[in-house]
């Protein structure tokens, strides 16, 4: 290891958790440093592309599953590839996996030879939504969940604004390992120098043993299944409302971009059941894009396919 590799942050935590918000909070505080953020997406398109704050060459985005499993090869091209062409010009390098990723898959990924030479890992952060039901999820799904809280260096536990202090304190007791190091947040906002300074990978008994791969986070494996759907014109608006009133509570996650019929341009985001709206400056580029995450069930799917018929109609 060489003073000169580049450090690296890896942001993780279950779908809708906060991680687009911390990164966002990081860049927002970098206090100078070069920021490189690589951003792994659960859909077929990338909308964190989009709701990261500042566009930027040095903004790498993957999509279609996650970082740790079908795309290991590709991120561990996309590193390289980064690593050599723009590491001289970069700081600290934030990656930020999908919503379904192991953290422990991605540290493998970073202990390659090529790569370990050039990068070193400085920490993962986990990111746990306070007002995430986990008895309501799957046990794939909380096995996932646990195994991304043990793999981290810090884990926030985000949103504690939305539950009251016994909620997140059942949480802790129920998540946290003993020796977890953790904080709570809104708006994953940490102080930046949790972050960068100093090191916050420091107990390598945390580490993945050799081999281990963490929790299965194939979608398949996990019992869940995307759709992502685009359209280029406007969205008629009552149509919206309907798509967004009767969301199965099987459909996990959804985000996106819309262009409404009156010109308007939203942020529409739905994580552990509450939705939230934010509007865009309405000259922006682009159509409508949504990316849904969810259970296997068919009838939320068939429901949800005839939903989005109706909106580009
Ligand atoms: N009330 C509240 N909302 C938050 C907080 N942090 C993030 N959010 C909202 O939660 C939603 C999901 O946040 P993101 O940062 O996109 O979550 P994510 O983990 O990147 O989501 P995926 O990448 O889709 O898994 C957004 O609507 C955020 O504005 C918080 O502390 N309090």
């Amino acid at each position: 290891m060489t003073a000169s590799t580049l450090g690296v942050t890896v942001v993780a935590g279950f779908l809708g958790a906060g991680k687009t918000t911390l990164v966002n909070h990081l860049l927002a505080h970098a206090g100078g440093r070069r920021l490189g953020v690589m951003v792994n997406d659960f859909g077929a398109l990338n909308i964190d592309e989009a709701l990261i704050d500042e566009r930027r060459d040095d903004l790498i985005t993957l999509s279609n599953g996650c970082v740790c499993c079908s795309l290991q090869g590709e991120l561990s091209s996309a590193i390289e590839s980064l690593l050599a062409q723009r590491a001289g010009r970069l700081d600290h390098l934030l990656i930020e996996c999908s919503g379904v990723s192991d953290p422990a898959r991605v540290v493998n990924v970073l202990g390659y030879p090529r790569i370990r030479a050039r990068a070193r890992l400085e920490g993962v952060i986990t990111l746990v939504d306070a007002a995430l039901d986990r008895e309501a999820l799957a046990p794939a799904l909380r096995h996932l969940v646990a195994s991304q809280v043990e793999h981290a260096d810090l884990v926030l536990i985000n949103k504690v604004d939305l539950v009251d202090e016994a909620r997140v304190t059942a949480l802790e007791d129920a998540l946290l390992l003993p020796d977890s190091r953790h904080l709570r947040t809104t708006q994953a906002a940490l102080p930046p120098d949790a972050v960068f300074l100093p090191r916050l990978s420091t107990q390598p008994a945390k580490r993945p043993r050799d081999g281990s791969d963490g929790a299965a986070t194939s979608l398949e494996a996990l019992g869940l299944r995307s759709l992502s759907w685009e359209c280029e014109g406007a969205v008629a608006t009552q149509p919206l409302r309907e798509l967004l009133d009767g969301m199965p509570r099987e459909i996990l996650r959804f985000k996106g971009v819309v262009r409404l019929d009156d010109g308007r341009r939203l942020v529409l985001q739905r994580a552990a059941g509450r939705l939230t709206s934010q509007e865009l400056d309405a000259s922006g580029q682009g159509g409508s894009r949504l990316v849904f995450i969810g259970e296997q069930a068919p009838a939320p799917w068939a429901w949800l396919a005839h939903r989005l018929e109706c909106l580009a109609s």
